[in-house]
């Protein structure tokens, strides 16, 4: 079980150089997509987002960008309330993309750049700079539509980025990419992010969220239900004790108190451990089979900590 030590005040102070997300609320008719929904993103911090479909990712960060209203709670960027002139410097990548599919990708992007208020000048060079980064140098003259879907998605980050923005929200940016894309999104990330700007994604690709972020929220039925460095949210889970006895037969851990069995392969028995529970009863139960090869604590990762979340959302 994950111990819930996050609290909405504590994350509050955090950024008020960042991005902050502070009880917004939401429904769709009957539907309460997000309840209470708090974190923040400070400035120069990658935060990834993750959560079951469904759980508010998508509706949170339309909020922020103010393209849906919350109805209540507040978004604040450096500490203040976002009004349209604030919103305009936010780089934003959406689910549903929504990029023009006749227009040619060099055209597009510095046509996005003057919208956002860039001379002509300045968005064409800018244009010509994402293209390059992003590994779209021989597309820029193609129509987006005729471009490969992994391609279309360097071009809608490249429309996140060529106005040079303040804060950057992707919803799920990573969906679909080869593994080349999805190393260029991250190191495009992590450059945002060193430049001392908010980056907000979200995504169901765990291990790479694991790998890439500074901090992490995961939401669960619209609220925020964890959230911290992942160092910090490991710290947090259940332990978890690997067992190697060759000889042990199905069953050798039940009854075990506070034990449950998360996953037996190839003679290795993969435990999680309740708060408490005892290591020594299980290492006696695991010698009553025979040897014991392995007896190793480990710490949980963000998978394991997700299914703990989603497991209690079930329950609840
Ligand atoms: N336009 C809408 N009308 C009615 N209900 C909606 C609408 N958009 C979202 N919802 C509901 O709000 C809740 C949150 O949805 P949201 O899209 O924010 O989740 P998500 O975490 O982004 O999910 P996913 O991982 O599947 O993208 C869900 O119950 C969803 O069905």
């Amino acid at each position: 079980m994950i111990r819930r030590r996050y609290e909405p005040e504590e994350a509050l102070h955090v950024a008020d150089s960042g991005l902050e997300i502070d009880r917004i609320s939401k429904r769709y008719g009957e539907t309460v997509a997000l309840r209470d929904m708090t974190f923040t993103v400070g400035a120069g911090e990658l935060f990834g987002f993750v959560g079951s479909n469904g759980a508010g990712k998508t509706t949170t960060m339309r909020i922020a960008l103010g393209v849906l209203a919350a109805d209540s709670g507040e978004v604040r960027f450096r500490g203040a309330p976002l009004d349209l002139d604030v919103r305009r410097r936010f780089g934003y990548m959406p689910e549903e993309r929504g990029l023009y599919p006749k227009m040619k990708v060099a055209e597009q992007l510095s046509y996005l750049g003057e919208l956002h208020g860039m001379s002509r000048e300045r968005a064409r060079s800018a244009a010509a700079h994402w293209t390059d980064r992003l590994g779209l140098r021989d597309r820029r003259e193609e129509q987006v539509q005729r471009l490969s879907l992994g391609n279309q998605q360097r071009v809608q980050l490249a429309a996140a980025l060529v106005h040079e923005p303040d804060v950057l929200v992707l919803d799920e940016p990573f969906s679909g990419l080869d593994p080349v894309a999805v190393e260029v999104m991250s190191d495009v990330l992590r450059e945002t992010r060193d430049r001392g700007i908010p980056v907000l994604f979200s995504s169901h690709q765990l291990d790479l969220v694991q790998r890439l972020c500074d901090r992490v929220g995961i939401v669960a039925a619209g609220s925020t239900v964890a959230c911290g460095t992942v160092a910090e949210l490991r710290d947090q889970g259940a332990a978890k004790l690997v067992v190697h006895a060759p000889l042990a037969t199905a069953g050798w851990a039940d009854g075990l108190a506070g034990v449950r069995v998360l996953d037996v392969r190839d003679g290795r028995t993969t435990l999680e451990l309740a708060e408490g529970a005892d290591d020594q009863a299980v290492l006696r139960a695991a010698l009553a089979t025979g040897p014991v090869h392995e007896f190793r604590r480990d710490r949980p990762d963000l998978t394991d900590l997700f299914r703990t979340v989603v497991t209690e959302e079930r329950a609840a």
